[in-house]
């Protein structure tokens, strides 16, 4: 079964077979009958909705119950310029979804500050708004009457370059918009702006923490995706010569959700299946109308429970996010750390003086005061509680300190957005690792790699411009990291089969790939085997060797005695203790108020 799947993805997957098939259409359009062009035009244009909705809801995990609107403003914008501006198809089209694209990234302002239940309201709000306005706005948009006699294949009125499209041309051009469009996907989920999208779905704050800038990422998934269900929605409004509001309502963005779901969200093959199947299906129903909706709802619910990932699950492998092409290409293994003219051992890199952040009635540190010089390893120990992930999430930029300042390399970073810190070459981990468990290793690696790289969606696209470049690159020296980190015998492991110490350090690999100045690792060696701990302490000294600033917070003393220079103790958000490893262990403040309870804790351990 799985070398069936695997066949299956091989073939349906590859751009070759979507080329073919566009090319079997494009050869048989002609003679097939005119209810057979009917339902493959619709089927078409029912794809490009899928895969808008699944660039969103399934890559970027944002929710959308107004796709429809979007296909709305794309339809009554192209037949307006071509009915009332006389503008050709041509043009109006692409500016249809232009304005779509538009009206996507101006809603992803208001939709970037909520999530979930009030994500799904809020876009719902926007399909209402959008049908009513077109239902009042009679002198332009015709009402609920709608506007008819629109310029259309059927009627054989639509004229492009001075050719009258009959349904088989206009079928033929839907083809081969929909296989550039797919062409155009599949490569952008196999570059670092797909691959951003899930990170980004996974956890806001892990792709921030990376210098990602997850809320211009969702920004770029609502523009992308309401360009495609715009450019579904022009084409659609020729192609049944009417748009009217009952076209854009609420059923039909459920519609498009239904087809998106049981395709399989996230996979592109599964968009075409599931759009396929339900262009089809319903027909083949059609005594069924009446419960269609009742139908889709049970359908949903029974996919949720027995197929999580849709038809894709069952037909097609998970998809992968590297481009072969660009591995080919990939140099052998390079350099772990990159430079960084920073970098001057013993230099101060970061200082932060009166750091404080409080809580409501608590301060989880307070008056804190430290500096970390380049090519030198922080421990920066505690009990629970006392303020040790509180004083990495503030520099990191995760919490704002309540007072105090934060500077690296010499600028004032405090209160930055992470994703700015991170760029500035401050990276952090979590005490939870935070990654894609669908990626495979080597793909959360280069999630690290994302600010280095240059190229955007359409280079991304097309394989052209900088990503033949960047992308090579970026798995050479990811390549380098997982060589470095012992990890590159499961490079190409989905990371949720494997054990959760290699997670860990999967992160520190990813943290590594951001080429940071400082690395903040919160609790690294929790739940890592002896000999995992023992690649963790290499890469650790490898950094320090390079020259990068490490702050360690952990609770393995043994750990820490062979990697940092120095620690500092806190103890209610307080330093009680500053210097060597060994000269804490006899001071009198520690034994009071920390190291009773560790030595309780490792022992424990
Ligand atoms: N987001 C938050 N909201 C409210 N209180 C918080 C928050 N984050 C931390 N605290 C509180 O601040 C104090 C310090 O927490 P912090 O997580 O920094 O301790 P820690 O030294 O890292 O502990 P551990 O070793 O258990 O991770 C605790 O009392 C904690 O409950």
């Amino acid at each position: 079964m799985t070398r069936i799947r695997f066949l299956l993805g091989a073939v349906l997957c590859d751009a070759r077979f979507v080329g073919l098939l566009a090319l079997a259409i494009v050869a048989a359009a002609p003679h097939l009958s005119e209810a057979t062009r009917q339902l493959i035009s619709f089927a078409v244009i029912n794809i490009l909705i899928a895969c808008s909705i699944n660039l969103l809801t399934g890559m970027a995990g944002q929710i959308s119950l107004g796709q429809a609107a979007f296909m709305g403003i794309a339809a009554y914008a192209s037949v307006l310029l071509v009915k009332v501006a006389g503008w050709p198809f041509a043009l109006s089209v692409p500016a249809g979804a232009l304005m779509a694209a538009a009206a996507g990234w101006i809603l992803s302002w208001p939709a970037g500050r909520v999530r979930e239940f009030y994500l799904a309201m809020m876009t719902l709000g926007f399909g209402m708004i959008f049908v009513e306005v077109v239902r009042e706005w009679d002198s332009v948009t015709g009402g609920v009457m709608g506007i008819t006699g629109i310029p259309s294949p059927q009627l054989r009125s639509l004229v492009v370059f001075g050719r009258t499209l009959d349904t088989a041309d206009y079928l033929r051009l839907l083809a081969v918009i929909a296989a550039a469009v797919l062409f155009w996907l599949s490569g952008l989920n196999r570059s670092r702006v797909g691959r951003a999208f899930f990170a980004v779905h996974e956890s806001e704050t892990a792709a921030d923490s990376i210098g990602i800038d997850s809320a211009m990422v969702k920004r770029q998934a609502y523009t992308l995706s309401a360009g495609l269900a715009g450019l579904a929605g022009a084409l659609y409004g020729h192609l049944v010569s009417y748009v009217g509001p009952e076209s854009f309502e609420l059923h039909r963005s459920i519609e498009i959700l239904v087809m998106s779901v049981i395709g399989g969200l996230g996979s592109l093959p599964g968009q075409v299946v599931g759009a396929v199947a339900l262009t089809w299906l319903p027909l083949q129903l059609e005594v069924f109308e009446d419960f269609k909706f009742i139908l889709y709802g049970a359908v949903l619910v029974a996919i949720f429970v027995v197929m999580p990932r849709g038809l894709a699950g069952l037909l097609f492998p998970p998809p992968r996010m590297i481009r072969p092409a660009w591995r080919q290409a990939a140099a052998p293994p390079t350099a772990t750390t990159g430079g960084s003219a920073r970098r001057v051992v013993g230099r101060t890199v970061l200082a932060w003086t009166g750091l404080r952040r409080s809580f409501g009635g608590l301060t989880a540190v307070a008056d804190f005061s430290c500096e970390l010089a380049a090519g030198e390893v922080l421990g920066l120990i505690g009990p629970n509680g006392s303020g040790k992930s509180t004083t990495i999430n503030v520099l990191s930029g995760l919490y704002p300190p309540s007072s105090g300042r934060i500077e690296l390399a010499g600028a004032d970073v405090s209160g930055l957005p992470p994703h700015v810190v991170a760029r500035r070459g401050m990276v952090r981990t979590f005490q939870d690792p935070r990654l894609v468990g669908r990626f495979t290793v080597l793909e959360n690696v280069l999630l690290g790699a994302h600010v280095h790289a240059r190229y955007g969606a359409l280079e991304a696209g097309f394989g052209i411009g900088r990503i033949r470049r960047d992308e090579p690159a970026a798995i050479a020296r990811a390549a380098g990291v997982l060589t470095a980190m012992g990890l590159d015998d499961v490079a190409d492991r989905v990371l949720e089969t494997l054990p959760y110490g290699y997670r860990r350090l999967v992160e520190v690999a990813r943290a590594l790939m951001v080429e940071p100045d400082v690395l903040l690792l919160d609790e690294p060696a929790a739940g890592l085997s002896e000999g995992e701990i023992g690649r963790l302490e290499r890469a650790v000294l490898d950094l320090r060797a390079a020259g990068v600033a490490v702050l360690i917070v952990d609770h393995h003393m043994d750990f820490l005695a062979r990697v940092v220079d120095r620690v500092v103790v806190l103890d209610g958000g307080r330093e009680i203790f500053r210097g060597a490893i060994g000269a804490m262990r006899d001071d009198p403040k520690v034994a009071e108020c920390y190291l009773g309870r560790m030595e309780t804790t490792d022992a424990r351990g």
